[in-house]
């Protein structure tokens, strides 16, 4: 396809994911499955354009004065693929390309943006998020927003159990690898230029050798923040397909015992392969239908990592599909479950014991607020100042969170070039 019909592309499951409210993949897909003639270079294309328009839609239209599938497509081609006005003149115009440029449209793309008015649009967040992200971040919360729309990095953390940094710097040579920010495990790929693929690091020997992992420096950083040591009974009671379950066991060195717990066993499923991997041999899986056991643990669990379900909204880089699709109906439940797997997770923790409450969200609803609460109901447990805790399991200065609250951790690819992430430690008194 020339790049006229990649844009036509675009445009038509643009317009198919508004007026028909389908997910971003699912739209994209079907329109692979009615296309068989578009080869991969093709689909990748045009994929990576549609998932740029969803990143920064609101200033997008903001800028052609129309949110218009055709009018956003435009302007990420001009903003975000750097194509100059004549350039997209000439693609739109080929055969198959949406058409030619209008008066307007070449004059829209030729001035500056417009200054920026309110935050949602300039930080390109939905409006009714607003007044949260006003309240976490100040008058820093267009420009949190705005980090949040931009593509993000491709983060490894170096297996421990199977190798170290400097080697698996070595290995990915080839793909500019360097070190990564705050995790002494975090190695870095940077992101592939507009219209390029970031390289596919699973398909590297170093991967099929158990290595690396392909995950963020934020959730290296929670794992570590666990304090987990070689020796204790940990449980990891919202386990998923075990990105925090792998990196804990190399934190302990495969001495004592992991419970990894989900309720959903069709996102467990993956943990088996990756702990075989890994090389990862102290961790005992509970299945959905093992929740009794996990129950046996009460009041005998040094720590508790509770890798709480949530909105996602630290992760937008990597999913700008779920900003849009996010309502306050799905973020009421998702308060309903973080509160429930709190409850959960304070039942098993010992006396003395601790519990990490984590989310990938940058919402003080599912952070600070479910903090808050947890504690107003729970006596025996104090919020342990996370500076102090950084220290101790980290060993380097801690940064400054991205958050009002003194002593929890929010860590946002603004302020620390990670995924935007939320930690409190929960101490249980003796
Ligand atoms: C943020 S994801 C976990 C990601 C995972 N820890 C990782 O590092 O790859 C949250 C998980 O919580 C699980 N979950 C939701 N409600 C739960 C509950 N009540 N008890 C246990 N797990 C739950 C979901 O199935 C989901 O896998």
């Amino acid at each position: 396809m020339r790049e006229g019909g990649r844009i036509s592309a675009a445009i038509e499951v643009l317009a198919e994911i508004a007026s028909r409210h389908r997910p971003a993949a699912e739209a994209l897909k079907d329109w692979g499955k009615a296309h068989r003639f578009a080869g991969a270079g093709d689909r990748h294309a045009i994929g990576t354009l549609v998932y740029d328009v969803l990143r920064r839609k609101n200033s997008l239209a903001r800028r052609m004065g129309s949110d218009e599938p055709r009018a956003v497509v435009l302007a990420a081609l001009h903003d975000i693929w750097k194509r100059s006005p004549d350039d997209i003149a000439r693609a739109s115009a080929e055969e198959h390309g949406p058409g030619p440029l209008t008066d307007d449209e070449r004059a829209l793309l030729a001035a500056a943006p417009a200054e920026e008015g309110s935050a949602h649009i300039a930080g390109d967040y939905p409006e009714w998020l607003s007044a949260s992200l006003s309240r976490v971040f100040g008058d820093r919360a267009a420009e949190e927003g705005r980090a949040l729309a931009e593509r993000a990095p491709v983060d490894l953390r170096v297996n421990i159990l199977k190798s170290d940094r400097p080697k698996l710097l070595k290995a990915l040579e080839k793909f500019n690898a360097v070190s990564g920010p705050l995790s002494p495990w975090c190695v870095r790929i940077a992101s592939a230029g507009p219209d390029k693929r970031n390289p596919h690091v699973e398909a590297e020997p170093a991967h099929g050798k158990g290595w690396f992992e392909v995950q963020d420096a934020a959730s290296q950083l929670a794992a570590l923040m666990s304090g987990a040591k070689a020796g204790e009974q940990v449980a990891d009671i919202c386990a998923g397909a075990g990105g925090k379950t792998l990196a804990l066991a190399a934190l302990m060195g495969n001495k004592g015992q992991i419970h990894a717990y989900d309720s959903d066993k069709h996102r467990l499923r993956p943990i088996f392969e990756r702990l075989q991997r890994a090389g990862a041999r102290n961790v005992q899986v509970l299945g959905s239908d093992e929740s009794v056991r996990l129950d046996t643990l009460a009041g005998k669990v040094d720590c508790v990592l509770v890798d709480a379900p949530c909105s996602g909204s630290g992760a937008w880089r990597r999913n700008p599909d779920s900003k849009w699709r996010l309502t306050e109906r799905q973020l009421d439940i998702r308060l309903g479950d973080q509160k429930a797997v709190l409850e959960r997770g304070a039942k098993l923790v010992k006396a003395g014991g601790r519990m990490l409450y984590i989310t990938c969200s940058v919402l003080p609803e599912e952070n600070d607020d479910q903090v808050a609460a947890f504690l107003a109901s729970h006596p025996d447990f104090t919020l342990q100042p996370y500076r102090e805790h950084w220290r101790q399991a980290i060993g380097t200065e801690p940064p400054e969170s991205a958050g009002q609250a003194k002593d929890t951790l929010l860590l946002t690819p603004h302020s620390h070039a990670t995924d935007g992430f939320f930690m409190a430690l929960l101490k249980k008194k003796s």
